[in-house]
């Protein structure tokens, strides 16, 4: 963990985050995915009129990983547009913990930049996944 450039990885949220499409929050949100290759996936929010079918920048992000042939978290980060910290939501949580254990660290920044580390575990404590369910 204590090699991971997170700096850079809230950068590469930061710069992706100008390519959300969110015109009805108006919360524009970027994530970053570090992979165990060094590889890094992005993606942002893409909202929609009807708006359940809108997508988080986390999910974006982790279809753009899977498209890319990486399985794996080593980090994440993700970046709002408010002046909290922006943390993953539920459903978020929940998708990145199928691709990286509770001790994943996940960069949570606000909108200028400021960040603190937390891990998927901070953020989904006691989390249901993949080994809960018997061999196929
Ligand atoms: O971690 C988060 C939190 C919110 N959003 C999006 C969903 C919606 O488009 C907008 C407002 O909730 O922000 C994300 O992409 N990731
Ligand atoms: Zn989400």
């Amino acid at each position: 963990m204590s090699n991971i450039d997170f700096d850079a990885l809230v950068a590469a949220a930061k710069a992706i985050r100008d390519r959300a499409y969110a015109p009805y929050s108006n919360y524009h949100v970027g994530a970053a995915l570090l992979t165990p290759s060094g590889q890094v996936f992005v993606g942002a929010n893409v909202e929609n009129a009807a708006y359940p079918q809108g997508a988080c920048a986390e999910t974006c992000a982790i279809g753009t990983m899977i498209a890319g042939g990486e399985r794996r978290l080593t980090a994440v980060a993700v970046i709002g547009s408010g002046p909290d910290l922006c943390t993953p939501c539920g459903g978020c949580r929940q998708r990145l913990f199928e691709f990286g254990d509770a001790s994943v660290p996940v960069a949570i920044a606000a909108a200028d930049g400021r960040y603190e580390v937390v891990t998927i575990g901070d953020l989904l404590p006691r989390a249901f996944g993949p080994n809960h369910l018997p061999d196929a």
